[in-house]
């Protein structure tokens, strides 16, 4: 095991009926990744996330987070350790504003006590104030802060996901999980995501799961990527190797893998 292991997944599954959804999925993270999750539709991506969240727990396999055991964990206690994710289908506060719905996540893991904002004491005023501070900060890493008295829902749609990705950054994570990302979100879009996602990985010090359809960002960041069929792992390696592994070029695309 090397010492920088992050997250590990080992011979994990999930059987939903008589559906087998996801099985014996070996997968690894090491600190500081920027990792990529694909596959074809129905492939097992999302539940592969569900299952590293709590969401789901695995029928078989486990999954060891920063040398714990998730085991029985809820998606609440799974946060806590210091995971963090966005879904496939955008999940806002709507009707909060933009810097609220930074606030929210911050609010998580903000150091002052329960006691001093019951009580209005000085010192919850200063965390509060440090705390909006703080958000205003991160949501200018995403190009939101002109926008932070905006309710959530009259964002343009690329930007409700920028927003989503800086809500759960704001949560200050080890490991940051990005589910599609860029779904729906034209060419240049797209572009800027995949730079802005680089750019925090560095600047965090973060490491990244990524499910994405699109290509071009997949092969364009990813370190590594792990690639699903029918819910099983077929292939995992650089860009390079994925792009010419035959397994995958019949799987996925059932073309040539092109970026
Ligand atoms: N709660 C559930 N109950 C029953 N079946 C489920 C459940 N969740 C997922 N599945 C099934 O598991 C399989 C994998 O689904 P999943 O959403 O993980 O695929 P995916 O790779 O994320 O697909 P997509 O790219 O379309 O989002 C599918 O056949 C799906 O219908």
């Amino acid at each position: 095991m090397t010492s920088n292991l992050l997250l590990k997944a080992e011979n994990v599954g999930i059987q939903f009926g008589g559906l087998k959804a996801v099985q014996n999925v070996n997968m690894y993270l090491n600190q500081g990744e920027l990792v990529g999750l694909i596959g074809p539709n129905g492939a097992g991506k999302t539940t592969t996330f569900n299952m590293i969240t709590g969401v789901y727990q695995p029928t078989v396999g486990a999954i060891t987070f920063a040398g714990r055991n998730l085991k029985g964990l809820k998606p609440y206690q799974v946060t806590k350790q210091g995971m963090s994710r966005t879904f496939q289908n955008i999940r806002l506060f709507k009707d909060l504003s933009v810097l609220d719905n930074v606030k929210v996540a911050n609010h998580n893991i903000a150091k002052h006590s329960i006691v001093s904002s019951i009580l209005r004491l000085p010192s919850h005023f200063s965390g509060e104030a440090k705390m909006e501070q703080e958000s205003i900060e991160f949501l200018k890493i995403f190009g939101l802060d002109v926008y932070k008295d905006e309710m959530a829902k009259n964002l343009p749609y690329g930007m409700q996901r920028r927003l989503e990705i800086a809500r759960a950054l704001a949560a200050k994570p080890k490991l940051l999980l990005l589910d599609e990302p860029a779904a729906g979100m034209n060419p240049q879009e797209t572009h800027d995501l995949m730079e802005l996602i680089a750019f925090i990985r560095k600047e965090f010090n973060l490491t990244i799961l990524l499910i994405e359809h699109d290509m071009h960002l997949v092969m364009g960041i990813c370190e590594r990527i792990y690639v699903l069929d029918h819910g099983q792992l077929i292939a995992d390696g650089t860009a390079e190797e994925i792009r010419n592994n035959p397994k995958v070029i019949e799987a996925y695309l059932g073309e040539e893998v092109t970026d």
